[in-house]
């Protein structure tokens, strides 16, 4: 017999009685009747009460604590002071994290050319032997597995590619400067998935989406030509050149980087409402949880794989196929007025952009939930009156809705360095473009001397946060006096749903501490995604 989730017998999401264990006493059994009446009789029939401390004490893991609570509950013992987990510090996944950053890119100068002369026994005026200056090292971007920030990146603001070294008599040419690769973060780290934007700001804003490795690297600034040796002036009414050519000023450009997580499912919540809790509690990923706001400073990733019973049936001699699973990202709090900068500002919400779903974990311990849960959409809103950012925004968002936008002719070849080497001697420096490409929607990027370098697509547009399915999690569930206020939730997305504020809105409650009623979350989080 089919059960309804708690939002009421009226909803369309189904769980079925394999499902009922996850359904506890706390967890509001009158809005659905018949649930779990056995194990609340029991708890009222044998009321010994016992904190859980003094297990705790000598459990030394957070899943030893978790199954006895578990044990002691199916006991019918009522724990009537559930101690805050306290998480050995080694239980939490903590490392360094930026997920901005801008960098000046300097190319390498060109070595000088060389004025120099053969002169050997009986030969004092032999001809011109200067060698040429050497190129200046270049700077690439390539994105690559097993970076997961970009920290690194943020210890250095200039990035300086090596100068070429100058020529030297009896033609020798100066030594090629150094070419330096900037690695970004790509594709699935550990827990990781990520893309990172690249905005070049100089002179025109132009956007790269790196979410793919980049096998080759991504040239960037090619370093400026070296001079030439006094050879290459020899004409016939001069034999003997008294002069060369410097080599080129290296080309400074800037570059904004905004590492972007991808998941599919985004937690938003005030501080302390129990995100990373839930995290934890539906995934092995060991967030940090703390009873004091902003205990999360990072996002963190967790990844649910699903049983096997999920897996595509695979044709005769097919290899065993990877478990389906899906990912969920823990940002930190949104407070009221995040979009001013207050608490963490609301920068966060990058990493949850892109993700398929929202999911709102509102904490109904606290005084309004409804109004918190209103106070996290003003956030989302305001946000994304950012997204579209003005014109003269010199960030990457204001970056990406530029290219978003038409392109009109005239713009349609971009030269990105103002700077780019004069050219004061024969040979034709090296000069690199950007090209928009109307016909496939593509971007070209490409130095004349060398050929083709890289070809990229534009992002394509991200649904808009507003427009994302979205549901909420009750948490909190078992703190006492919390019935009306999940009924009040209730009632509000039922009002919401009515004004067309999105479609069969879920609402489930759960205790994220005590691990109770996760599945049924773990479920609906399935049915959005499409694997029920
Ligand atoms: N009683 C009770 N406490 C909970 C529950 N879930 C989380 N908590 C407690 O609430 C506090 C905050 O939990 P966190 O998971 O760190 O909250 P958060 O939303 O990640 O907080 P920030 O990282 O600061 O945004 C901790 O003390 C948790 O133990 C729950 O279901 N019931
Ligand atoms: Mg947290």
């Amino acid at each position: 017999m089919p059960l309804w989730l708690p939002r009421g017998p009226q909803r369309s999401c189904r769980i079925w009685v394999a499902q009922l264990n996850t359904w506890t006493p706390f967890l509001y059994p009158f809005l659905a009747p018949g649930i779990a009446a056995r194990p609340l009789t029991l708890a009222l029939s044998r009321p010994r009460r016992r904190t859980l401390s003094t297990a705790a004490e000598r459990l030394e893991s957070r899943s030893d604590i978790n199954s006895v609570q578990h044990r002691l509950v199916e006991e019918g013992v009522e724990l009537v002071s559930v101690q805050q987990p306290q998480h050995p510090h080694a239980e939490y996944s903590t490392s360094p994290f930026a997920d901005m950053q801008e960098l000046t890119l300097i190319a390498g100068s060109g070595g000088n050319g060389c004025v120099s002369f053969l002169r050997e026994k009986f030969v004092p005026y032999g001809p011109a032997n200067g060698g040429n200056g050497g190129r200046g090292g270049s700077i690439y971007v390539q994105a690559v597995y097993g970076e997961t920030s970009l920290h690194k990146l943020s210890r250095e603001g200039t990035v300086r590619a090596k100068p070429g070294r100058n020529g030297k008599g009896s033609s020798i040419n100066g030594k090629r400067g150094d070419d330096v690769i900037i690695r970004v973060p790509v594709g699935t780290v550990h827990h990781l998935e990520a893309s990172t934007m690249l905005g070049i700001t100089h002179p025109r804003k132009v956007y790269l989406d790196l979410s793919k490795p980049t096998i080759e690297p991504i040239l960037l600034v090619p370093g400026a030509p070296g001079g030439l040796g006094n050879p290459n002036f020899v004409t016939d009414g001069r034999r003997r050149p008294k002069f060369a050519t410097k080599g080129g000023k290296g080309i400074r450009m800037k570059i904004q980087l905004e590492l972007k997580i991808l998941a599919d499912i985004g937690l938003v919540g005030l501080p302390n409402s129990g995100k990373s809790s839930f995290l934890r509690a539906v995934s092995r990923r060991k967030a940090r949880v703390g009873e004091w706001a902003f205990t999360t400073l990072a996002p963190n990733i967790g990844t649910i794989v699903m049983e096997e019973r999920y897996l595509p049936p695979s044709r005769p001699g097919e290899t065993q196929k990877r478990l389906p699973r899906f990912t969920i990202a823990d940002i930190p709090g949104l407070i009221a007025d995040a979009h001013l900068n207050r608490g963490l500002g609301h920068g966060f919400l990058r990493h949850i952009e892109r993700a398929k779903a929202l999911c709102f974990v509102i904490d109904l311990s606290r005084e309004d939930p409804v109004g918190d849960l209103k106070g996290l959409w003003r956030e989302i809103k305001a946000y994304e009156q950012g997204f579209s950012g003005d014109e003269g925004e010199s960030t990457v968002r204001g970056m990406m809705s530029e290219m978003s936008g038409e392109t009109h002719s005239e713009d349609r070849f971009i030269e990105p360095m103002a700077e780019t080497y004069e050219p004061e001697r024969r040979r034709t420096p090296t000069t690199t473009h950007i090209r928009f490409n109307e016909e496939d929607g593509t971007f070209e990027y490409f130095e004349p001397e060398t050929g083709f370098v890289f070809s990229q697509k534009p992002r394509e547009e991200t649904p808009r946060m507003t427009s994302k399915r979205w549901f909420v999690i009750a948490n909190k569930a078992d703190l006492p006096n919390t019935e009306g206020k999940f009924v009040a939730l209730q009632r509000y997305l039922d009002i919401e749903e009515k004004r067309g504020g999105g479609e069969n809105i879920g609402l489930i409650p759960i205790s994220a501490l005590k691990q109770e009623g996760v599945e049924a979350a773990i479920d609906w989080m399935k049915s959005m995604l499409g694997f029920l």
